[in-house]
C-alpha cells in the first residue's frame, strides 16, 4: 500500500507542477496543494505521503529559515527534489511542546549541534512520511547552548542517503504500524544519537545562535509555532470537504434508495421524504457549506497573517492563533460526527467499503488529534477569552473577531425575544459571553486564591472548553449570517438562489440553537410557545430545503472518482454498482471456499458424529 501511495502521489505531484503553471504561474504553493491534495484523496484514499512535505517541510523552510538557507534547502524542497517531513511528536510527548527531549546541544568548537533522542521517549513519532518516503525532515529539539536551554529550535536533517535512501548513520529510521486509516502515509519514527549538524542547519529567520555561540531570542518565540497554525487553518477546509464528500454520498443515495411507505397502501418513498432522514442530512449539507465558507474567510486571513510575519508584523499572529485552533477543532469534531451521522443514514449499505464512507471517516476523523488535540485547543481558546475578558474589564477594546465579546458585555438583560435571525444569533453570543463570564469568575477566583495559571486553567477546564465552544459556535455563526445577509455580492444573486441561501442560514441558527438550548437557557428567558415555534420552523425549513439537496450536493462539484462511492454515484445505479462491487470480492472467485473442506466440513461432520454417539 505504501508503494502504492507513493506512485501516485508523485503522479498528483507532477499534477501539481501542471497545474500551478498553467493556472497559478509563480504564485503562492497554496492552491495547487489544495486541489492536489484533493486530488491525492481521490488517487489514494488511504493517504497523501507527501501531504507533510507540501504543507509543512516546505513551508518551515520558507517561513523559518532564512533567505540563504531557503536557497540552499527551501527551492530543491519545493522543486521535490528532496522530500521532508516535520518531525515535532514524541513517543512521549505531543501535545505539551516545552516538555520535548529530544536536545540540540550546540558545539561551537566546530560551530555544529549535536542531535540526540537521548531515551525511547524522546524518539519521533507519527511524522507523515518519516517511516519510508522522506530523506529529509525538520527536526524540532530543545537548544542547548552550555547546556543552557533556550527553548525550541527546528534543524534541517537529512535522514537518509540521496541515492541509495540508505539511513544515514546515527539515523534509527521506519514505519510505526498500522492505523485505523491513511495506511498510505507511512508515519514513521526517528531516533538521533549524536548525529551533527552544521551551525546553519538550525532556521534561523527569527531566532540566531551566532558562530561564538551566543543566542539571539527569536522577537516573538510563538512564530517558531507557525507551520502548525496554516495547517489547521488548511483543515477547517479539508475536513469541512470530507463532510461535503459523505453529504453528497448520503443525498444522492437517499434519493434513490426507497423504503417504508409514510400513507398506509402508498408505495414506498424515497427515504429523504422522511422528516427524520432530513433530519439526518440536510443540516450535514449545510454545515459543509457553513464551515467552507469559514475555512475560506480564516485562509484569506492566513495570508495577510503570513505576510505581516515576514515583514516582521506580528501583531495578528495571536487572532490568528485563536481563530485557526477553534476552526480545527470545530470542523474537525463536526466532520467526524456528521460523517458517521451520514453513514448511518444510509442503513445497512452504509457500512460497505463499496460506500467509502468509512474511509472518509477515517480520513476526517484523525484531525481531531493531529495539529493539536482538540480539547488542547479548546483550553488554549479558554485561556485567550480569559486574557480577553480581563481586557473587557479594563474597558479596552478587542480584536475584531471578539467583538461580540465586548457588545454583548454592555447587555444588563437580553432583549424581547423575536425569533429572528439577528436574535438567534444574538442569543448564541449571549450565551457565550456569559459562559465566558462564568469561567472567568471560576479561574480568577483559583488565581486569587494563589492557583498558578496553570493550575486555574486546569480546574476551571470544563468551564473554559464550554466557553471556547460557544466562541466558535458565535464565530461561525456570525460569519454565516454575514456572507448570507450582508455580502456585498448578495445583489448579483437570483432570488431564488438567495432564498436557498437563506434557507441554508435558517436551518444552521435553528440548529445550533437547539444544540446549545441548555446553554442558553441559562441566561435567557424563552418560552415554551417560542421554543415551539422554532420546532415547528426547523420542520417547515427542512420541507423547503427537501427539493434543493440534491442541486446543493451536486454543486460541491465531486466527481465519482473522487467520492469513489457505489452509493454516490452521479448516475445512481446504486444496486447495479453495488453488486459489481460484491462480485469483484476475492471470496466469490471460486463458487465452494477453500475453507470448506480443511474447516468446516470436519467441524459439522465432528458435530454430527458426536450427536449420532450421543443418542446410542
Ligand atoms: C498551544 C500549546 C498547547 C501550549 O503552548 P505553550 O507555549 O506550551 O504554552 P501557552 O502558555 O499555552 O502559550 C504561550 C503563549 O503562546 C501563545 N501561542 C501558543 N500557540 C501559539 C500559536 N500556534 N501561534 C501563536 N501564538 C501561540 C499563547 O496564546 C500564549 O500567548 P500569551 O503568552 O498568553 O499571550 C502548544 O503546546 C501546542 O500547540 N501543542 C500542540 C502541538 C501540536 O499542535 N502538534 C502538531 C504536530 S504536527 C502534526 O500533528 C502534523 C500533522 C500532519 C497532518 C497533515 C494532514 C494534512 C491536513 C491538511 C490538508 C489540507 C489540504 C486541503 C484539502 C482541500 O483543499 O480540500
Ligand atoms: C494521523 C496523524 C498524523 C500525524 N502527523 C504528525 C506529523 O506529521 N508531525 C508531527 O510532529 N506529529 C504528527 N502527529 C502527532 C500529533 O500531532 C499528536 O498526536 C497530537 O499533537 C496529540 O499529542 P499526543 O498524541 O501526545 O496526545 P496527548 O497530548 O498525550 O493527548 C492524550 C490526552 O491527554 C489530554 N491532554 C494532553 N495535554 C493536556 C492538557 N494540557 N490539558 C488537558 N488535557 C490534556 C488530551 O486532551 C488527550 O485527551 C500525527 C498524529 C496523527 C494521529
Amino acid at each position: 500500500m505504501a508503494s502504492m501511495s507513493v506512485k501516485h502521489a508523485i503522479a498528483a505531484a507532477k499534477k501539481l507542477r501542471s497545474l500551478q503553471e498553467r493556472f497559478n504561474p509563480g504564485g503562492s504553493d497554496i492552491y495547487p496543494a489544495l486541489m492536489g491534495d484533493e486530488a491525492i484523496t481521490a488517487l489514494i484514499p488511504s493517504g497523501n505521503p507527501l501531504s507533510v512535505h507540501i504543507l509543512m517541510f516546505t513551508r518551515a523552510l520558507r517561513e523559518q529559515g532564512t533567505d540563504e538557507q531557503y536557497e540552499k534547502f527551501g527551492r530543491r524542497a519545493d522543486n521535490n527534489e528532496i522530500i521532508g517531513t516535520f518531525a515535532q511528536t514524541e513517543l512521549g510527548h505531543g501535545t505539551y511542546l516545552r516538555g520535548l527531549e529530544a536536545r540540540a546541544d550546540y558545539d561551537r568548537g566546530t560551530e555544529e549541534f549535536v542531535l540526540n533522542t537521548p531515551k525511547l521517549s524522546s524518539y519521533k513519532w507519527w511524522p507523515g512520511g518519516l517511516g519510508q518516503t522522506c530523506n529529509y525532515c525538520i527536526f524540532v529539539a530543545q537548544l542547548y547552548i552550555d547546556n543552557e536551554a533556550k527553548g525550541m529550535a527546528m534543524f534541517v536533517v537529512q535522514i537518509r542517503d540521496e541515492e541509495t535512501h540508505m539511513p544515514l548513520p546515527g539515523v534509527h529510521v521506519g514505519e510505526i504500524g498500522k492505523k485505523m486509516g491513511l495506511n498510505g502515509v507511512n508515519n514513521g519514527f526517528l531516533g538521533l544519537k549524536d548525529y551533527r549538524v552544521p551551525r546553519l542547519n538550525m532556521l534561523m529567520r527569527h531566532q540566531q545562535v551566532l558562530p561564538d555561540g551566543r543566542f539571539v531570542k527569536s522577537p516573538v518565540s510563538q512564530v517558531s509555532y507557525f507551520p502548525m497554525v496554516f495547517v489547521r487553518c488548511m483543515v477547517a477546509r479539508q475536513n469541512s470537504n470530507y463532510l461535503a464528500q459523505a453529504a453528497t454520498i448520503a443525498t444522492r443515495y437517499s434519493v434513490i434508495r426507497r423504503q417504508s411507505p409514510i400513507e398506509e397502501g402508498q408505495p414506498e418513498p424515497k427515504i429523504l421524504e422522511h422528516l427524520t432522514q432530513q433530519m439526518k442530512v440536510i443540516p450535514e449539507i449545510v454545515t459543509a457549506v457553513v464551515y467552507r465558507l469559514a475555512a475560506a474567510n480564516l485562509q484569506n486571513m492566513y495570508n495577510e497573517t503570513a505576510e505581516a510575519v515576514y515583514r516582521k508584523d506580528f501583531s495578528r499572529l495571536p487572532e490568528l492563533h485563536a481563530l485557526a485552533c477553534i476552526l480545527k477543532v470545530a470542523t474537525s469534531y463536526d466532520s467526524t460526527y456528521g460523517i458517521e451521522r451520514l453513514r448511518q443514514a444510509c442503513g445497512g449499505h452504509g457500512y460497505l467499503t463499496a460506500g467509502n464512507l468509512g474511509n472518509i471517516f477515517a480520513m476526517a476523523a484523525p484531525a481531531c488529534t493531529y495539529e493539536g488535540e482538540n480539547s488542547v485547543l479548546y483550553l488554549q481558546v479558554g485561556k485567550i477569552l480569559m486574557k480577553n475578558w480581563s481586557q473587557v474589564l479594563a474597558g479596552r477594546e478587542l480584536m475584531p473577531s471578539m467583538a461580540y465579546i465586548s457588545e454583548c458585555s454592555k447587555m444588563t438583560s437580553f432583549p424581547q425575544w423575536t425569533g429572528s435571525w439577528e436574535c438567534l444569533l444574538k442569543a448564541i453570543q449571549y450565551a457565550c459571553v456569559g459562559s465566558i463570564r462564568l469561567a472567568f469568575q471560576s479561574y480568577n477566583a483559583r488565581v486569587q486564591s494563589a492557583q498558578s495559571q496553570t493550575a486555574a486553567v486546569n480546574y476551571s477546564g470544563l468551564e473554559l472548553t464550554k466557553a471556547a465552544e460557544l466562541h466558535g459556535r458565535s464565530y461561525v455563526a456570525g460569519n454565516f449570517y454575514q456572507q448570507i445577509v450582508n455580502s456585498p455580492n448578495k445583489h448579483q444573486r437570483s432570488p431564488q438562489f438567495q432564498k436557498v441561501l437563506e434557507n441554508m442560514l435558517e436551518l444552521h441558527l435553528i440548529q445550533i440553537f437547539f444544540r446549545h438550548l441548555g446553554d442558553i437557557l441559562r441566561f435567557i428567558r424563552i418560552t415554551e410557545d417560542e421554543i415551539s415555534a422554532l420546532q415547528r420552523r426547523l420542520e417547515e425549513v427542512l420541507k423547503e430545503l427537501r427539493p434543493d439537496a440534491v442541486a446543493i450536493t451536486d454543486a460541491f462539484d465531486f466527481n465519482d472518482k473522487i467520492l469513489s462511492s457505489a452509493l454516490g454515484c452521479y448516475d445512481g445505479n446504486v444496486y447495479e454498482r453495488l453488486f459489481e462491487a460484491a462480485l469483484k470480492h476475492p471470496l466469490n472467485r471460486k463458487s465452494v471456499p477453500d475453507f470448506f473442506e480443511a474447516h468446516l466440513k470436519p467441524f459439522m461432520k465432528e458435530n454430527a458424529d458426536n450427536a449420532k454417539k450421543s443418542k446410542l
